[in-house]
């Protein structure tokens, strides 16, 4: 009977991932009118198992620029987060070719997609979780949050937990100008500017201006923030446009955070690290 129980568990780890009710936003949160990322934490046991059916996005479209923040330290933990073993996005299939769609649209415009985070294990999202719980460790507010208080940022929903990222088909991106510039290398300890500030004094990313920098946890990061105007306005409009017009879901309060409306794992959550050996 034991040996059967044993079977059966080995046979869900190989299935991948966990299985869990679509999640909800906390009532903490004001609630997202899109993509809701902010959902109820669910108690259970994440699996590693391969990542069935994902692949590396830069193998179905070298095209794609890859700035992978949460395998640097230049995010808003400040170091490297647990899970991301090597730089890469992975990504379901189905999305990896929706983002191919977009990037041939993109092209045509003179410019280019860029990505920061893509599937996130959920061992990431509990570094995060657990991040959150030590308030004396905010050596990066000065960039990410400056305006808002640490213990706000799951609650203001700027970070979930679980998160749709690590059902594989949710990324966060932005876009370039192509060819791209070069984007100097963030030293640790460097001066830190607020992510709000204008482009011209924050991080000289090499995206096109979006008004803020990434994961920039301020309501001017909000897609439609009526603050941003001219020029990031009609920057976020466009990569809004050319998501959604190859069936991507923008999250309201984040303007590079984005779902493929029809996922294929709308219900499970994985674990296994960010690396090509996860992959099939
Ligand atoms: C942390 C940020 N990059 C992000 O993805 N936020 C949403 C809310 C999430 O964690 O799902
Ligand atoms: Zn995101």
């Amino acid at each position: 009977m034991r040996y059967r129980l044993a079977v059966v568990l080995a046979l869900v780890a190989l299935l991948g991932g966990c299985s869990r009710p679509e999640p909800r936003p906390t009532s903490a949160a004001p609630q997202p009118t899109s993509a809701s990322p902010t959902p109820t934490p669910t108690p259970s046991t994440s699996i590693p198992a391969p990542l069935p059916g994902f692949v590396v996005l830069t193998d179905v479209d070298p095209r794609i620029h890859a700035d992978i923040r949460y395998a640097t330290a230049h995010n808003f933990v400040g170091r490297p987060i647990a899970g991301y073993r090597e730089p890469l996005c992975l990504l379901t299939r189905r999305a990896a070719e929706a983002l191919r769609r977009v990037q041939d649209a993109a092209l045509a415009g003179g410019h280019s997609l860029k990505v920061y985070d893509c599937y996130r294990p959920q061992p990431a999202v509990d570094d995060f979780v657990a991040w959150s719980k030590r308030p004396d460790e905010q050596q990066t507010k000065a960039e990410f949050y400056p305006d808002l208080a640490k213990s706000r940022l799951f609650a203001d929903g700027y970070i979930g937990a679980p998160t749709a990222h690590s059902r594989g088909s949710t990324l966060d991106l932005t876009l370039v100008d192509e060819p791209a510039a070069s984007q100097p290398p963030y030293r640790v300890g460097q001066p830190l500017v607020a992510c709000t500030a204008p482009r011209a004094q924050r991080f000289a990313d090499n995206s096109i201006d979006m008004g803020t920098g990434f994961d920039c946890f301020d309501p001017r990061a909000h897609t439609a923030d009526p603050r941003i105007t001219g020029t990031a306005r009609d920057n976020r409009r466009l990569l809004q446009r050319l998501m959604t017009d190859a069936g991507f879901v923008n999250y309201d309060r984040e303007w590079w955070h984005y779902s493929l409306r029809d996922e294929p794992y709308p219900d499970t959550f994985f674990a296994a690290p960010v690396a090509r050996s996860s992959v099939g």
